[in-house]
């Protein structure tokens, strides 16, 4: 049995830090174990241009632990007034990626895209510039079954945009059905996947049998059984086109367990040893390493880390809530034994 694992320094190709008073809880949690992440740009207001994208930088930076080397890789938020214009001033701000939000598909998304057409010109000038085009993967028609979205999304959208814009390179974020891993597996060499921890660990069972579980509640949400096990399978088959994203998307715990509660899991605590998890369970540890550290800054066209994190066999139980704002966010698994440990400083 192996008891030790030893990786290159994973980074986090998908995260929600948030802002102000936020980021003293998001940053050190994700700098603790991650080299680099990619910051997704669903502020409020959202960061959709250069200037935005370079002063939310700086205050990212600012919350980086002395100790650690963290580097928040950016990320514009498209709008339909987005202009091509934007493209070569974000790329020159050190942006790397532009984010679909359809309009109303999740968390502060009513800022986003109403119809993909709209952004043509700017798919264009991203082409053209050499930034990747990150997608939440889910149509918002209210007839369309919320279980159904990502698959009608790749079928309706995606299939469109991956014909239309050739050497675009495109993230599909955070995928949930079988369908999402076949259409990315069938694309060309410019169409990747990320896919979280959740996604990996659960579905909807673990969410809704015995009581609904709002900590489980995140978008696009979680599918059956079978849609977890193609996941699984993705995830830990050696294909370079799936690689880490958490996704780990804070919510205060008074906003999760309400009447109403806000859509995502908060995972940066713990990353990379949920990940250990999954990836053990399906036998496949020795994947983890190319996943979570090698294929993401290929498809980006980043140099990979070169320090190394160690991950030991060492079971400990997550703590049930942790400080967030004035007052605390419950991580996924709050409470749990997890079997593998990160250890941290080293
Ligand atoms: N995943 C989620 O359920 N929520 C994310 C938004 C997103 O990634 O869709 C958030 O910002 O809270
Ligand atoms: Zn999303
Ligand atoms: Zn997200």
């Amino acid at each position: 049995m192996t008891n030790e694992i030893t990786l290159l320094r994973p980074d986090d190709w998908h995260i929600h830090l948030r802002d102000g008073d936020s980021l003293a809880r998001t940053v050190p949690d994700a700098a603790a174990q991650f080299a680099r992440s990619i910051v997704m740009p669903n502020l409020v207001p959202p960061v959709t241009n250069a200037d935005q994208a370079r002063a939310y930088r700086e205050r990212i930076v600012t919350a980086v632990p002395a100790n650690a080397r963290f580097e928040p890789l950016m990320v514009l938020y498209l709008t339909d007034n987005t202009q091509p214009e934007d493209i070569a001033a974000a790329k020159a701000a050190g942006v790397v990626a532009c984010k679909l939000y359809p309009a109303g598909a999740t968390t502060n998304s009513d800022s986003g895209v109403t119809d993909v057409k709209n952004i043509y010109p700017v798919l264009d000038a991203m082409q053209r510039e050499g930034l990747l085009f990150l997608v939440h993967g889910e149509v918002t028609d209210s007839a369309i079954d919320i279980f159904d979205r990502e698959k009608i999304f790749l079928e309706t959208i995606l299939s469109g945009v991956v014909k239309d814009f050739p050497e675009l390179k495109i993230v599909l974020e955070h995928i949930t059905t079988q369908d999402a891993a076949e259409f990315v597996k069938a694309a060309g060499p410019k169409v990747a996947a990320t896919i979280t921890a959740h996604h990996l660990l659960y579905n909807r069972n673990h969410m809704l049998v015995g009581g609904i579980k709002p900590h489980y509640y995140c978008l696009p949400i979680l599918k059956r059984m079978t849609h977890q096990d193609a996941l699984i399978a993705a995830a830990t088959s050696g294909n370079p086109k799936f690689f880490l994203g958490t996704d780990s998307a804070p919510h205060a715990k008074s906003k999760k367990e309400a009447a109403c509660g806000c859509a995502g899991s908060y995972t940066a605590y713990s990353a990379i040893e949920l990940y250990a998890e999954a990836f053990e369970r399906a036998g496949a540890l020795d994947k983890l390493e190319g996943f979570a550290s090698h294929f993401g800054p290929d498809f980006y066209g980043l140099t990979r880390n070169t320090d190394t994190v160690t991950l030991k066999r060492e079971p400990w139980q997550l703590p049930q809530t942790l400080p967030y704002l004035d007052e605390t966010i419950v991580p996924l698994c709050a409470g749990e034994t997890l079997n593998w440990k990160l250890a941290r400083n080293a």
